[in-house]
């Protein structure tokens, strides 16, 4: 796949068979060619390696302005500007209570030149690049930033027709000298939503130990999710540091999860009734699609109250950032079935191993692991189509690596070829869509094909679904859920509201959450990193 055009830096492909992309030149900034061939095909998907919502789209550049540049980066500015408390309130911070020169709650007496490196202040104005790339030398990890030199780069990311350099900054997070609210008085509360997630529990745990070392003594869990703020039957847990010292230890969440049931209206009331004044919530899209609604109702409300997210989905579909926390450790242990996978279908006369990863809208997990097994022969993603049937489809890709190689083995994504099953209108609590089951769908085709055809064919389908995140976070999850809770409190301590807290091009940052859920972050067909995947499996389009 080629690349089109792209909006606000992130690269938009063009995802029509190669045979149509030559026509593509003419209109290399229309919109109108993003449209799928297969459109109805595609139609379902929202999610997109497409658009960052754009508040200035290409189409309404100027380019022959000279000033397009700066008025694209000061736009940027804009749009990445951060919520605030003072955006409400005549209020005036004070000295920060955080220090870790002292390590009671005392108040920080005007720090000097060595308290302040030894506690690493973040001054407001301190950015980071989103627009960045990274790659690992024999030194270590290397931070770069790409200059594109021209759109058909692979992965180029690119605004004008020059592929011309254009910055975009977004705020570092971290503990600032001046804090909006009195430790003291603050009474917390964090709240985990959604689907589980390894890690989840490393985050509550840093959140509680941030909160305490600012002097905060008021600290509860909410549990079961948004439910826990009004069903009547569900009270408060509180934490500190000793509750939670060790929850790190296992996998799920010491407060509970759930879907569904969120009136924004009754949220807000709670935590008005609650005398919350922070609140950290953690959760996926949805959760943060929430959240967003409960800072704009505390905002017009006039409620003094700190609203920060931390991005919680293994499934890694949030926007802008590297990854979410939980990700690496489902991609571990989905190696566990596919290894099994591979041993059964290789130990197999004919044999065929098939497994199916989580992975609704975005194929991260199945992608990754499948890269990382070295075991994969077929990778099936939501985010690229295929077929089943006919000269190119799977089937007959099957049948070729059982003449050839004796097995196969093949890792799906639950959302991937949905189109290929009958459609339910079925939802789960929270308005989700529930999938058809694709891999045992591609169970059942794989035997009647390789039955139809006359070549005997052992198929062995593993479903690992809730184990892989059904398990505590491993080493890299557990660093990065570390960093994630912590800045999270100092954000909200920093007065902002209307957050999440992400790692972009391995700096940690704050980002407004409306600009990390305008669409699930997905696969670009068009990236390295699926180019690699295809190199390693071997697998042609199944088109
Ligand atoms: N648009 C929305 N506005 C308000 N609340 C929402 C919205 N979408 C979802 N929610 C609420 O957010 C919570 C979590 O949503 P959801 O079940 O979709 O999980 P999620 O946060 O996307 O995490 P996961 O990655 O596990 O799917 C639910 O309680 C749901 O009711
Ligand atoms: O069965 P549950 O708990 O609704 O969760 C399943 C969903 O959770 C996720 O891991 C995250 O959204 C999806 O990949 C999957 O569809
Ligand atoms: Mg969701």
């Amino acid at each position: 796949m080629a690349l089109v055009s792209s909006i606000n830096g992130i690269g938009i492909a063009d995802p029509r068979p190669h045979s149509l992309q030559s026509e593509r030149n003419h209109s290399l900034f229309s919109f109108n060619s993003l449209r799928f061939m297969r459109s109805e095909r595609n139609a379902r998907k929202r999610c997109s390696y497409l658009v960052v919502r754009a508040a200035i789209t290409n189409s309404e550049i100027d380019f022959t302005d000279q000033d397009w540049k700066k008025h694209f980066e000061e736009d940027f500015e804009k749009r990445f500007n951060l919520p605030h408390l003072r955006d409400v309130f005549d209020i005036e911070p004070s000295p920060t209570t955080f220090s870790l020169k002292s390590r009671g709650p005392q108040i920080v007496d005007g720090a000097n030149a060595l308290g302040e490196r030894k506690n690493g202040y973040v001054n407001e104005d301190d950015r980071a690049l989103l627009k960045a790339s990274f790659y690992v030398q024999e030194m270590g990890v290397i931070s770069e930033v790409i200059r594109f030199s021209s759109p058909t780069s692979a992965g180029a990311e690119c605004i004008d027709p020059d592929c011309s350099w254009v910055e975009q900054w977004v705020h570092r997070a971290g503990p600032r000298k001046q804090i909006y609210f009195e430790p003291g008085k603050v009474k917390a509360g964090i709240v985990t939503c959604g689907g589980l997630c390894p890690g989840l529990n490393d985050v509550i745990r840093q959140i509680v130990f941030t909160l305490e070392l600012y002097g905060v003594n008021k600290i509860v869990g909410i549990p079961f999710g948004y439910r826990g703020f009004f069903d009547q039957g569900l009270s408060e847990i509180p934490l500190s540091r000793q509750v939670v010292q060790n929850i790190n230890l296992a996998g799920g969440s010491l407060l509970g999860v759930s879907r569904g049931g969120a009136s924004v209206s009754d949220i807000v009331d709670s935590i008005q009734a609650r005398g919350i004044d922070m609140l950290f919530i953690l959760g996926g899209n949805g959760t943060h699609a929430g959240a967003n609604a409960i800072h704009n109702e505390c905002h017009k409300r006039k409620m003094k109250v700190s609203i920060v997210c931390v991005p919680k989905t293994i499934d890694n579909d949030i926007l802008l950032m590297d990854k979410t926390f939980g990700f690496d450790t489902a991609v571990e242990e989905a190696q566990r079935a596919i290894n099994s996978a591979y041993i059964e279908a290789h130990s197999a006369y004919h044999g065929v191993g098939l497994v199916k990863l989580m992975g609704r809208s975005s194929g991260f997990i199945t992608m990754h692991a499948s890269l990382s097994s070295g075991q994969i022969d077929v990778c099936l993603i939501p985010e690229v189509p295929f077929n089943l049937e006919g000269p190119y489809g799977v089937l007959r890709h099957l049948e070729h690596l059982i003449q050839t190689k004796g097995s196969a083995v093949v890792c799906v994504a639950e959302g991937a070829g949905q189109d290929l099953l009958e459609k339910s209108n079925a939802k789960d609590a929270s308005g989700n869509v529930i999938f058809g089951d694709i891999g045992v769908h591609i169970q059942q085709q794989i035997k009647r094909h390789f039955k139809e055809v006359g070549v005997p064919a052992d198929v062995k389908y593993i479903d690992p679904t809730y184990m892989i995140r059904a398990c505590r976070a491993n080493a890299s999850d557990a660093i990065l859920c570390t960093v994630l809770g912590q800045n999270a409190v100092h954000g909200a301590f920093a007065g902002y509201s209307g957050i999440s807290v992400g790692i972009c091009n391995t700096h940690y940052v704050y980002l407004p959450i409306p600009e990390v859920i305008t669409s699930p972050r997905c696969v670009d067909p068009n990236s390295r990193m699926w180019h690699r995947c295809l190199t390693s499996t071997g697998q042609p389009d199944f088109l």
